[in-house]
């Protein structure tokens, strides 16, 4: 099934905008994890299940995987997901960019060999470097707009005739790029006018949402901001105050508390 079509679904049926983001560190792993060789895939797993019937989909964060070596770990984890939890989808954060017969490569390591279903990629080497993961019509291409680091001011900002560079990607990828209906934007929750602009440019084009949790964003803001006319449109993605709730052997369950409380103050705030 189609990316966005798998998110839709969870949405609806699974009625969550919860997005779980995998940043696997091991220095805030759980004691009880000490000392196994397949830690990184264990601490991952044990959150995917405890958390997996809360969520629109889970976001594996590469460079937390291979600055450990653990790639395999990462391949594990995605196959993992597929099999056991099917119907909850995977975005690869990889947030790739580079001439097209390199993105070739790129499109080929997340859709191929981690057998992602979407994948982050920065569109700010242009149409050609982000045309092959567009090709693939039933994956996500979920592409950066306006970051949620304080310093996407410093070029995201940046007036560009009428409007910001970052208002000029938004309609871009709405207008331009989305033939295959198969893009989202992100934009962090630490920007709430903007979250709102944007929609405002975009329609009904899904956004992924990190930057609630550790980046402090305010979620009933995010939601009033950034949903879509039906309550949804939002991937709303936290990782370490999901994962790190607690670092005892109750980890997961900490994990499952604090999914399940974002998701119900999300839910709050969906509906009108
Ligand atoms: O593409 C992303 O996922 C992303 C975009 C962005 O603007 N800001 C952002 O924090 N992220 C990622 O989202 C995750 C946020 O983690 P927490 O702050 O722990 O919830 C990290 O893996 C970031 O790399």
């Amino acid at each position: 099934m189609h990316f966005l079509e798998t998110v839709r679904r969870r949405w609806q049926d699974a009625d969550t905008l919860v997005c779980v983001g995998l940043d696997p560190e091991p220095t805030r792993f759980p004691a009880c994890l000490a000392g196994d060789p397949d830690a990184v895939f264990a601490f991952c797993r044990a959150i995917v299940d405890a958390t997996a019937d809360l969520v629109c989909a889970f976001k594996p964060q590469i460079a937390h995987f291979a600055a450990h070596g653990a790639e395999d770990a990462l391949e594990r984890l995605i196959a993992h997901v597929h099999a056991t939890h099917p119907g909850v989808p995977v975005i690869l954060d990889a947030k790739r960019g580079d001439i097209g017969s390199t993105a070739q490569h790129y499109a080929a390591e997340a859709f191929e060999r981690y057998r992602a279903d979407a994948v982050t990629v920065n569109p700010y080497l242009g149409r050609d470097s982000v045309q092959p993961f567009l090709d693939r019509a039933d994956k996500g291409v979920i592409l950066l707009c306006r970051t949620s680091n304080p310093g996407s001011r410093d070029l995201q900002e940046l007036d560009v005739g009428s409007r910001k560079l970052y208002q000029h990607v938004a309609e871009l990828v709405a207008r331009e790029w989305n033939g295959n209906g198969n893009c989202a934007l992100v934009v962090g929750a630490t920007w709430p006018e903007e979250l709102a602009d944007v929609r405002s440019r975009i329609g009904d084009v899904p956004l992924l949402v990190p930057g609630v949790g550790a980046q402090g964003g305010d979620v009933e803001a995010v939601v009033k901001n950034g949903r879509t006319a039906d309550g949804t449109g939002l991937m709303i993605s936290s990782s370490r105050a999901i994962l790190y709730a607690s670092n005892g052997e109750g980890f997961a369950d900490a994990a499952r508390r604090a999914a399940m409380s974002l998701r119900d103050g999300i839910n709050r705030h969906r509906n009108p």
